[in-house]
């Protein structure tokens, strides 16, 4: 059985206390990891300060970790591919591309490594100041705490500790207690590519008891976090006058236009509501389209719907896998009878086996309900019915959160009117909310937190503006 012990300061540390990792499918127990205490937290932490205090490791040694880092993982796809799949129940194939991402992000990482810098400052133009000479630096902020959520145990937890580490930081990180193991291994290749000690420290175990020494622990510069927004907020609340990046919920809504191109809005819907068997945040929960073609494009849905594999996630043709867990399952399956007992109708799934959700199609929905004003986080999906685009967008602003936002339509005035008027981080047009490319700025308004990832971004983020002034003729 593998056993992973905490990472502090440059080494593997078993603490006594573990927790079984159970593969999500057969509920089998993959792996076990040590449990950090209040102490081995604060040592982690302690580690990281140490490290930031030394001062950033040159640019260029950065570069080359990040890259010689996305080396190996490249090397290493199938054993990552086939962790995430058991762990998190992500269907194969779709782990398969989170790791191709995850490549991508510590590249885009790396490369970021080499462009942080200021700028020139004219302050001689200001009256008195003819004689200096100002320019900007960007540094570290210091010591980052990196707070992952399941759903993407690797590419969710490269986005943080990448650009981190690109920016001169020192980092600790604590993983989703379900999904510790994809983050173990990501911790080794960093250290397989020459990471130095105290830069990446590695904490295992639940949020409520490690997450919050967490956050109590002053020697922490800023939190950057996935999550729901529950501990979003908690994390904004606990960190003070810190900075904090926070990628929270969302239930993210696509219009569908009556001049739409029908069989690719609804192909496309299908993939992206049920892809992780909708544990994405911004999996497509609500589609609003309008009445003219609203029979077609349900039936083309429902028929994309129901072509779909549930079952293994560990089976190569499997498109739909477990949800994390049997209690998150029954959860969203009590939400579909909610609605469906306020009115709506049952256009295709709606049972449930264990862990196993099958991808749901709910029309006749009212927003009240919870699979379409919360953040359904299944594989299900609700179709409503709009007349003008006006009604459509201000359906699609009457939510809580704010991440991204999706329409498809032939008409650039459509398209542009949606893109100024939708309250999001990000609107794909003739694409669905859950468009990404891991270069794209990425975060929400609203309810969906606060702060901008991929990497040139996160980078940002991570370091502080200094301006120096040099009185060249010296005080008059
Ligand atoms: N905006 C986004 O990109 C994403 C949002 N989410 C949201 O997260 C939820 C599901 O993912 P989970 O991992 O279960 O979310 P979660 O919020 O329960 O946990 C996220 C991370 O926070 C940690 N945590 C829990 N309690 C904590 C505390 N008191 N202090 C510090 N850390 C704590 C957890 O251990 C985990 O590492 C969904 O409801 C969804 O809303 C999830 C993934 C992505
Ligand atoms: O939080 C999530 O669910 C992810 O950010 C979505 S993505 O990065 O895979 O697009």
């Amino acid at each position: 059985m593998d056993r992973y012990g905490i990472f502090v300061d440059g080494s593997w540390q078993e603490t006594g206390e573990w927790e079984d990792v159970r593969n999500k499918f057969t509920g089998e127990v993959l792996a076990r990891v040590s449990v950090a205490s209040r102490e081995d937290v604060a040592r982690a932490v302690r580690a990281a300060r140490l490290a930031a205090d030394r001062g950033p490791l040159p640019a260029y040694q950065r570069y080359e970790i990040l890259l010689r880092a996305r080396d190996l993982l490249t090397e290493r796809v199938e054993d990552f591919a086939r962790t995430i799949a058991a762990e998190s129940g992500k269907p194969l194939k779709e782990a398969r591309v989170e790791v191709s991402r995850a490549v991508q992000t510590l590249t885009l990482s790396g490369e970021e490594a080499k462009r942080i810098h200021g700028e020139g400052v004219p302050v001689e133009a200001a009256p008195g100041a003819e004689n200096r000479l100002a320019f900007t630096i960007r540094a570290p902020v210091g010591v980052v705490c990196a707070i992952s959520p399941f759903n993407f145990p690797l590419n969710l937890a490269a986005h943080k500790i990448a650009p981190a580490l690109a920016a001169g930081n020192a980092v600790v990180h604590k993983p989703a207690g379900t999904t510790p193991l994809t983050a173990a291994k990501l911790c080794q290749v960093l250290v397989d590519a020459g990471l130095p000690p105290g830069y990446l420290n590695l904490v295992f175990g639940p949020g409520a008891r490690v997450g919050d020494w967490l956050l109590e622990d002053p020697e922490i510069d800023m939190y950057t976090f996935t999550g729901s927004p529950a501990i979003g907020e908690r994390i904004k609340a606990k960190s003070g006058l810190r900075r904090v990046t926070l990628e929270l919920g969302n239930n993210s809504a696509v219009i569908v236009h009556k001049d739409a191109e029908l069989a690719t809005a609804a192909r496309l819907s299908a993939a992206r509501a049920f892809a992780n068997a909708g544990q994405v945040c911004i999996s497509v929960q609500r589609i609003y389209v309008q009445k003219d073609i609203l029979d077609a494009f349900s039936d083309e849905l429902v028929r994309a719907t129901q072509a779909l594999k549930v079952g293994d996630p560990l089976d190569p043709g499997t498109d739909v896998g477990p949800m994390i867990s049997e209690a998150e399952a029954a959860r969203a399956e009590d939400w579909v009878h909610e609605a469906v007992e306020g009115g709506a109708k049952l256009l295709t799934g709606g049972t449930r086996e264990g862990p196993l959700f099958q991808p749901t199609v709910l029309a006749d929905v009212h927003a009240s309900m919870k699979v379409v004003c919360n953040e359904v986080f299944a594989p299900v999906v609700t179709v409503i019915r709009y007349d003008t685009i006006d009604e459509a967008i201000e359906a699609v602003n009457d939510s809580h959160y704010g991440l991204q936002a999706g329409i498809f339509t032939e008409s650039l005035e459509v398209a542009m009117e949606a893109a100024r008027r939708i309250r999001v981080g990000g609107v794909m047009v003739n694409d669905t909310s859950s468009f990404r490319a891991d270069l794209m700025p990425y975060g929400g308004v609203k309810g969906s937190g606060m702060g901008r990832e991929g990497p040139k971004y996160a980078v940002e983020e991570m370091t502080d503006l200094k301006v120096i002034v040099l009185n060249l003729k010296g005080a008059r």
